[in-house]
């Protein structure tokens, strides 16, 4: 990753993935680590699109679109001081609008499977996120693509565990090719896109 060979400092950072994947809990880790600002998603959604949400509707390309401009301003505003923020960014398009707000933007996708996500969402107290709508994140996640700069990094163990192999994922000079003994298997995480093959 960092194909430009840019300190993580200095980047913007979207931790992406579907609801309840742990975006705000190792977003705001990454966000100590690197000791940039970190700002929630959620804190730039429309009332409507909340109301939408927990009344267990998923919002659609319309609803995310003024939310998706409102965090690509964020980052934006933020792209020389650097900064962490939380986004699903569930689908490449809303990716692309998110860079065309700020191009240098890089992705940290939370991956983990429907079962396990599923119970730490209903586990977490005062969400406004039904459980309900996991299917639908699931549904509508697009991966990231081979020239999407960015890695992906398993939620399977502990929130310091992942934030940490996140942070080695966009550390420069990660190794682009997974080696014998940093195999995603061995790391938990998955090099996805240009950033993580450089
Ligand atoms: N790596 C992890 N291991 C165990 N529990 C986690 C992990 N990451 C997050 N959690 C827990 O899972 C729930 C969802 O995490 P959260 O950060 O709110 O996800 P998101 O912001 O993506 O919706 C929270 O209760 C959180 O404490
Ligand atoms: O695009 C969406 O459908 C929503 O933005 C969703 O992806 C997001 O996850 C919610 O804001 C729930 O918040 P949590 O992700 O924090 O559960």
């Amino acid at each position: 990753m960092n194909t430009a060979g840019e300190s993580t400092q200095s980047q913007v950072v979207v931790v992406m993935g579907v609801a309840g994947t742990g975006k705000t809990t190792v977003g705001r880790l990454l966000a100590e680590d690197l000791d940039v600002p970190y700002a929630e998603a959620d804190a730039f959604h429309p009332p409507a699109n909340v109301a939408k949400m927990s009344a267990g509707t998923p919002l659609d390309d319309a609803d995310r679109a003024p939310w998706l401009d409102a965090i690509g301003a964020w980052a934006h505003g933020h792209a020389d001081r650097g900064g962490v923020v939380s986004c699903s960014a569930l689908k490449r398009a809303y990716r692309d609008r998110l860079r065309a707000a700020a191009p240098h933007l890089v992705f940290v996708h939370l991956t983990g499977d429907r079962a396990l996500i599923g119970r730490r969402m209903a586990e977490r107290a005062d969400h406004f996120m039904p459980v309900a709508l996991l299917d639908s994140q699931f549904a509508t996640l697009e991966p990231l693509q081979a020239d999407e700069r960015g890695v992906s990094v398993s939620v399977a163990p502990g929130p310091r565990a992942v934030a940490r192999r996140a942070l080695a994922a966009l550390r420069p000079g990660h190794a682009p090719v997974p080696s014998p003994v940093a195999t995603p298997e061995a790391t938990g995480e998955a090099p996805t896109g240009a950033a993580s093959h450089a």
